[in-house]
């Protein structure tokens, strides 16, 4: 058993593909007291997180660590103060506010570009994790707190981030103690925790001051208007960036490596960006389908939530299996994703994949991508992710800036870094790319896309018949 723990701890995904490969799509981990299982199978996965939502809910330890760093928020709250919660958040997350929020992220993403102004023709070998972490960082400050609060997103930012990786290290602990124990890591939440409070509380009395006024859309505005008390507030902020942070950053890093690997996918997606101009956020995926292909297959390869649970709080059936009250569902996108009955070849990028006129796309026809129970980025059922169309937004607004006028490429010696499963999924030791300036039209003039045809023409005659967002 030892041994088993010490593996979940050192290489987690490795564990649960190794677990998946020998014991099939229901599998059940040898837990005391508990009984633990692995679901993998898609109907049985909709039966967890869709369907039997009422039945399966978050009163995880999973959940119940996180709840350390957030209350019960929007995330972690397993009862039926959820609802509420979802309903005052919403109008945050509205498709008609996601034009302002392209705005901040063009914003944030011209500030990176503008450095890279200064680079030589050769350009420069950066950690575009670091980066990563930098404009998702800029972009959570400018739509969640507004620009006023620039200079405490970071303090906020930064202790959240501890906060969160400490409750994953202790959950990782061979032997768990209890929270009370001084134990090093209990001792540096306790305080990465107070310092939460401490700028949240100060964060809110500030903007009360000024006046909840309608001047505020931002989260905290909305969510000041909404009534909400104090503590719910502080609970919804540190959420947001729990939830909206380092998830965004983790899919920008991994869609940067791919495309550094991939030139043609690259050249293609620049020959698109090239042929529009700024485009509407709900206009992306018809506008730019090669850049949303990219996002979508990115967080197929690399979904940052790379794993989700739930309890059975009455007894309920998976598969032929019935299973007792109690029992924990442990669901992973980073398996169903690589599943070779839903996904072809999967462990190669393929954006056509999502390309909406490719047969058995999960954006053809009337599907959309939150409709398969194998392909869950922000997963399924009413607790779907509420930041979902924002960080697609994100995501695409940001390649498109960003490889604009500059190409990624895979540095000498190139070798992929271990994948670190923690919060997110991160490169172990960080992400180092070629960062090189890319005049306008070079792309267009030398390159084939991946279908062999040149990028231009590809760019010339999307595919069309897009549906979802
Ligand atoms: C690429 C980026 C993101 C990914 C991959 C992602 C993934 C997920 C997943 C898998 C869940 C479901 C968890 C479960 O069912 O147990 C979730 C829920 C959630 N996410 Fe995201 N997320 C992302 C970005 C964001 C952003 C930008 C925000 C907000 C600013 C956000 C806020 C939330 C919240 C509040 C929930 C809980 C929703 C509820 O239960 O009602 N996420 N996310």
């Amino acid at each position: 058993m030892a041994r088993g723990f010490a593996a979940i701890r050192d290489n987690p995904l490795g564990f649960l593909e190794d677990t998946r490969r020998r014991y099939g799509a229901l599998v059940a981990f040898p837990v005391p007291r508990t009984t633990a299982l692995l679901v993998s199978d898609p109907a049985d996965v909709r039966r967890v997180l869709q369907s039997g939502a009422r039945t399966w809910t978050k009163a995880t330890v999973q959940y119940a660590a996180l709840a350390r760093v957030t209350g019960p928020g929007l995330l972690a709250v397993a009862d039926d103060r959820w609802l509420p919660r979802r309903r005052a958040a919403q109008p945050a997350f509205h498709h008609a506010r996601l034009d302002a929020v392209s705005e901040s992220i063009r914003s944030a993403a011209g500030r990176v570009v503008g450095e890279w102004r200064s680079l030589s023709a050769d350009g420069a070998v950066l950690d575009v994790d670091a980066l990563a972490m930098r404009v998702t960082l800029d972009v959570i400050g400018r739509t969640l707190f507004d620009e006023d609060l620039a200079e405490v997103t970071d303090a906020l930012v930064h202790a959240t981030d501890e906060a969160a990786e400490l409750v994953v290290a202790q959950g990782r602990q061979v032997v768990p103690l209890p929270s009370w124990v001084p134990t090093p890591v209990n001792r540096r939440l306790r305080r990465a925790v107070r310092d939460l409070d401490r700028i949240c509380r100060e964060v809110i009395a500030r903007r009360r001051l000024r006046g909840v006024g309608a001047s505020h859309h931002d989260l905290l505005g909305l969510l000041l208007a909404a009534g909400l008390p104090d503590d719910a507030v502080r609970d919804e902020l540190v959420t947001m960036v729990v939830a909206g942070h380092e998830t965004v950053a983790s899919a920008l890093t991994w869609t940067l490596m791919l495309l550094a690997e991939q030139p043609g996918h690259q050249d293609r997606l620049r020959a698109e960006v090239r042929a529009t101009g700024d485009v509407p956020a709900l206009q992306l995926r018809r506008e730019l389908p090669w850049t949303r292909a990219v996002v979508d297959e990115s967080l197929r390869l690399f979904p940052p939530g790379w794993v989700v649970s739930r309890r059975a709080m009455a007894p309920d059936v998976l598969g032929d299996r019935a299973v007792p009250a109690g029992t924990i569902a442990i669901v992973s996108p980073w398996l169903l994703h690589r599943d070779p009955a839903a996904w072809p070849d999967p462990e190669t990028f393929d954006p056509g994949r999502f390309d909406p006129g490719h047969p058995g796309s999960p954006v053809s026809g009337t599907a959309t991508t939150t409709a398969r129970a194998d392909y869950l980025p922000f997963g399924l059922g009413p607790r779907l992710c509420i930041g979902r169309g924002f960080s697609l937004v994100e995501l695409t607004v940001l390649l498109a800036e960003l490889l604009r006028d500059h190409a990624v490429s895979l540095p000498q010696g190139w070798r992929r870094p271990e994948v670190d499963a923690f919060v997110t999924l991160r490169p172990r030791g960080g992400l180092r790319l070629r960062v090189t300036p890319c005049a306008p039209g070079a792309a267009d003039r030398s390159q084939a896309g991946a279908t062999g045809r040149p990028a231009a023409a590809q760019a010339a005659n999307p595919p069309t018949t897009s549906v979802a967002r």
